[in-house]
């Protein structure tokens, strides 16, 4: 059996399409969404990411504002400019692009972004409302994951999901949404023992420990669906996933590939959580002067 890829990049131009019509008519509602993401320091695919976020606000009619600060930036100066930000009412998004320098701490910083325009989902209120199945800011790869997964018609009440990482951005908000979705889910990490007696078990396996190829065939179940996480680069300067894609889809039934499966949703969710915090914000204006 050779797997069905699920293209991250169809989803994603499909889902762009009806967030750039929702914004249309917030706009014409007089509110613009708008997006700041903050850059410190000069890692390379940072950049290269923070570049896309741009981008796509501009595709989609959305206002952005991009601020960069060279890697000696202080704790306090970030905070200051985090706090100037959640006043400012043309901004309805803030991110601040990670990870960020060793000298910053990271905690505070997520901390500091106001709860409702925390559109990276990262800000342990909205953390916690999604693990209560409350309205939040879902994270954005773990949401574009749900999304592709029910793009591509899988069925996820009554899975099993094995998510393999516990990573606080990807591992442990994906497994909480799948849960969410009625699947059952086992979480494995580095000091799990015989993983592949869990993946083995896996209707769907979400691939998200950062090291190269290393979910194979062997971990896969004839028909499972099969999530790479992974961006990582080979000793050859190549993307590749977690998963070793050319093994393990003629095993899986449904598979995600690096490049082009999970990573252009991460972005793509990104901008339907602005659109979000837009709408709640022109919301709270008409229910203020009602
Ligand atoms: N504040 C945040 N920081 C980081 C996040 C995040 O969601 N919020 N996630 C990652 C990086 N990231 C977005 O910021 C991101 C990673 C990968 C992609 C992507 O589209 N990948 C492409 C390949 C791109 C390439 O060639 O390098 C793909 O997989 O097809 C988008 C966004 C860490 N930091």
């Amino acid at each position: 059996m050779t797997a069905t890829i699920i293209d991250g990049k169809e989803i994603a131009k499909k889902k762009k399409q009806e967030i750039a019509n929702e914004v249309e008519k917030l706009k014409a509602e007089g509110i613009v969404p708008g997006l700041a993401v903050i850059l410190v320091g000069d890692n390379q695919a940072s950049r290269t990411y923070v570049n896309s976020k741009q981008r796509a606000c501009k595709e989609l009619g959305m206002h952005s504002v991009q601020i960069e600060y060279p890697e000696s930036l202080t704790e306090e100066e970030l905070l200051g400019k985090i706090a100037e930000l959640n006043q400012d009412d043309t901004i309805h998004g803030i991110l601040v692009q990670l990870p960020l320098p060793k000298a910053i701490n990271e905690t505070r910083v997520i901390e500091a972004i106001s709860p409702e325009k925390d559109v990276d989902g990262f800000h342990p209120v909205n953390i916690g409302r999604m693990i209560t199945g409350q309205d939040a800011f879902i994270s954005c790869t773990p949401f574009g994951i749900l999304v592709m997964l029910k793009e591509a018609g899988i069925e996820i009440a009554g899975k099993h999901a094995v998510v393999v990482g516990r990573s606080n951005i990807v591992g442990k908000p994906v497994g909480q949404l799948l849960l969410n979705e009625n699947a059952t889910v086992t979480y494995c990490h580095s000091r799990t023992k015989d993983l592949e007696k869990h993946t083995l078990e896996a209707d769907i396996i979400v691939a998200a420990v950062g090291r190269a190829g290393f979910i194979t065939e062997r971990h896969v179940k004839p028909g499972a669906v099969v999530i790479d996480v992974g961006i990582n680069r080979n000793e050859a300067g190549k993307l590749c996933g977690d998963v070793a894609f050319e093994e393990a889809k003629e095993k899986a039934g449904f598979i995600t590939p690096v490049p082009g499966g999970v990573g252009p949703m991460t972005i793509t969710m990104l901008m339907f959580n602005t659109l979000k915090s837009a709408r709640n914000h022109l919301n709270k204006l008409q229910s203020s002067k009602s």
